[in-house]
């Protein structure tokens, strides 16, 4: 029998449509849904990031079903992904006639969907044409899985997590905890550069980097790093410039080709991950990220959070903060208060 499904997979190409099997194989190559775990969707998933990010996604032993959406692709990306030897069974799903099945039954949904930068764009930018593709995957979730978790990622995050928030509301499905910008890059970075500025291992260092994801409203609290370190003016000046405009640095050497994909995938998969074991039960998963919370009097912010069965669970308080991030702070809230406007505006006017 073992030998029929060697020669069937090579005999029966995947569904042109969905990247699946085609149902000439015999029932013993049916797929049986793998190891338990938990139900992953990918929207945007062959893109530059959803790529690698469905690679990622497919490495990891706590998903036991990767749905990959996309508008253009999908199949074939889902024909490769779906070779690798690892439990999750992976489904392809290609346009919007094919968005509800990708939906339906999720318990983490991914959004990477929309287009990138190009040098000398601002992530505002991006919002015309983002918005609306992040309106209508949320309104998918609110009918097909809303008591997904959902992690956004299309920029610009500021404006796109209110618009989901709106979209949610409106269908009646909205429950904040389950709502999260992923800001996971900007930590990734700015644990980098730090580690590249005190000499030490990337892996062992934690800087929270608040407020949220553009220019100046990416905040790193340097005074906060662990383990704990001290900065010189200049270092601090240095680390702050580089953390805010790492996205910049990445579409200006990209030249026109996009923004980050790769150092992307791999901070999403991380914050899915965190998700995924806070689903699980799994105590004291702390990662930032871009939420409802009244931390400031702003209705969002980005800062650590736990990560828990329903989601956000608790909200953590900034902590002490000196002279230069206050400064900072107050120039972050300005700039969020009208990219947080012009998301709910999209969805409320
Ligand atoms: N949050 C962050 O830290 C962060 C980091 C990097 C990039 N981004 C953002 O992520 C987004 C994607 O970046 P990318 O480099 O992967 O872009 P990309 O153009 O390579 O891929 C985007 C994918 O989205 C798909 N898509 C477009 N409309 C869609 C729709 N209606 N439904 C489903 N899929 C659709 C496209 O077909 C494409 O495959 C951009 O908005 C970018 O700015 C965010
Ligand atoms: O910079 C961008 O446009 C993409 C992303 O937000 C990033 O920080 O790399």
């Amino acid at each position: 029998m073992q030998r029929i499904a060697r020669i069937s997979a090579h005999l029966n190409p995947p569904n042109l449509q969905t990247g699946e099997s085609s149902s000439l194989r015999p029932a013993s190559c049916r797929s049986k849904g793998g190891a338990p775990g938990f139900k992953v969707a990918i929207l945007g998933a062959a893109g530059g990031i959803g790529q690698p990010l469905a690679l990622l996604m497919k490495m990891n032993p706590l998903v036991s079903v990767l749905h990959l959406y996309d508008v253009v692709n999908a199949p074939g990306v889902t024909a490769d992904i779906s070779h690798m030897n690892t439990g999750a069974v992976v489904r392809g799903f290609l346009g919007q006639p094919q968005l509800e099945n990708a939906l339906t039954g999720m318990d983490l949904v991914i959004i990477p969907a929309g287009v990138p930068r190009k040098p000398g764009m601002t992530r505002d930018d991006l919002f015309n044409i983002n918005a609306g593709i992040v309106r209508t995957l949320c309104e998918g979730i609110a009918k097909c899985c809303p008591n997904a978790i959902v992690n956004v990622i299309s920029n610009p995050v500021n404006s796109t997590v209110p618009i989901a928030a709106e979209v949610f509301k409106k269908a009646g499905t909205y429950n904040p905890r389950r709502l999260l910008g992923v800001t996971t890059l900007d930590v990734v970075r700015a644990n980098t550069f730090v580690a590249e500025v005190m000499g030490i291992d990337p892996r062992e260092v934690n800087v929270p980097v608040v407020g949220g994801h553009a220019g100046v409203t990416i905040l790193p609290l340097l005074s906060q790093v662990k383990p704990s370190c001290s900065f010189t003016s200049e270092e601090i000046s240095y680390l702050t410039d580089r953390i805010q405009n790492g996205g910049t640095e990445v579409v200006e050497a990209k030249a026109g080709a996009g923004s980050a994909t790769l150092s992307m995938a791999y901070a999403a998969s991380k914050f899915a991950d965190a998700c995924l074991r806070g689903l699980r039960g799994d105590a004291d998963v702390v990662e930032c990220s871009f939420v409802a919370s009244q931390v400031t009097e702003l209705p969002f912010f980005a800062t650590k959070v736990r990560l828990g069965r329903s989601g956000a669970e608790e909200i953590f308080p900034l902590g002490p903060l000196n002279a230069f991030e206050r400064g900072g702070l107050e120039k972050a809230k300005k700039e969020l208060a009208e990219s947080i406007q012009k998301g709910v505006s999209f969805i409320t006017k």
